[in-house]
């Protein structure tokens, strides 16, 4: 029987262990320009070992639920943000490492207006897009191919409903 899992809102604090929240930051912002763009500052940082740091555009098709969460997977060399150009929200799926292993995932509804940055190494679900096809910014490690590794959990998760 799947083990039921409950979604809470992604704030920084609650994400902190897993990466990093990319969203305007009052605490961050610096006027440049002539004062006429505000520049949230450096609100995470792209780590990638061996191969060059890429961007690329991931557009997604939405998952349908209940959605059942059977696997996770991880990059071991390097960080991979997501960030929504369609302005559309969508859903993030992380887990604390248990000795190599992935913990029960927690999930995190994400705003149009948030993006994420996974941490190198860090337990995660691949992309679960909402509702519609929603085009994402993804800054990542090049080749990765060789930057892979997955889980299957032997009991899955579900999420029953895309919102809290
Ligand atoms: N495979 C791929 O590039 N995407 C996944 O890593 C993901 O987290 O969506
Ligand atoms: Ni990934």
């Amino acid at each position: 029987m799947p083990i039921e899992l409950p979604i809470r809102p992604l704030t920084a604090e609650t994400f902190a262990s897993f990466g990093d929240v990319i969203e305007a930051d009052q605490a961050t912002m610096r006027l440049i320009n002539g004062g006429t763009t505000e520049r949230f500052h450096r609100l995470s940082v792209a780590e990638a070992e061996g191969e060059g740091v890429i961007i690329s555009l991931f557009r997604g098709q939405p998952r349908r639920f209940p959605y059942e969460i059977t696997m996770m997977e991880r990059h071991p060399f390097g960080s991979q943000s997501f960030s929504p150009l369609s302005g559309r929200p969508f859903l993030v799926a992380v887990s604390e490492d248990a000795g190599g292993r992935p913990g029960e995932p927690q999930v995190f509804l994400a705003s149009g207006s948030q993006g994420i940055n996974y941490r190198r190494n860090v337990w995660h679900h691949p992309l679960m897009v909402l509702d519609t096809v929603s085009d994402f910014l993804v800054v990542d490690r090049d080749r990765p191919e060789t930057n892979l590794e997955e889980f299957v959990f032997d009991t899955p998760y579900v999420i029953s409903e895309p919102r809290p």
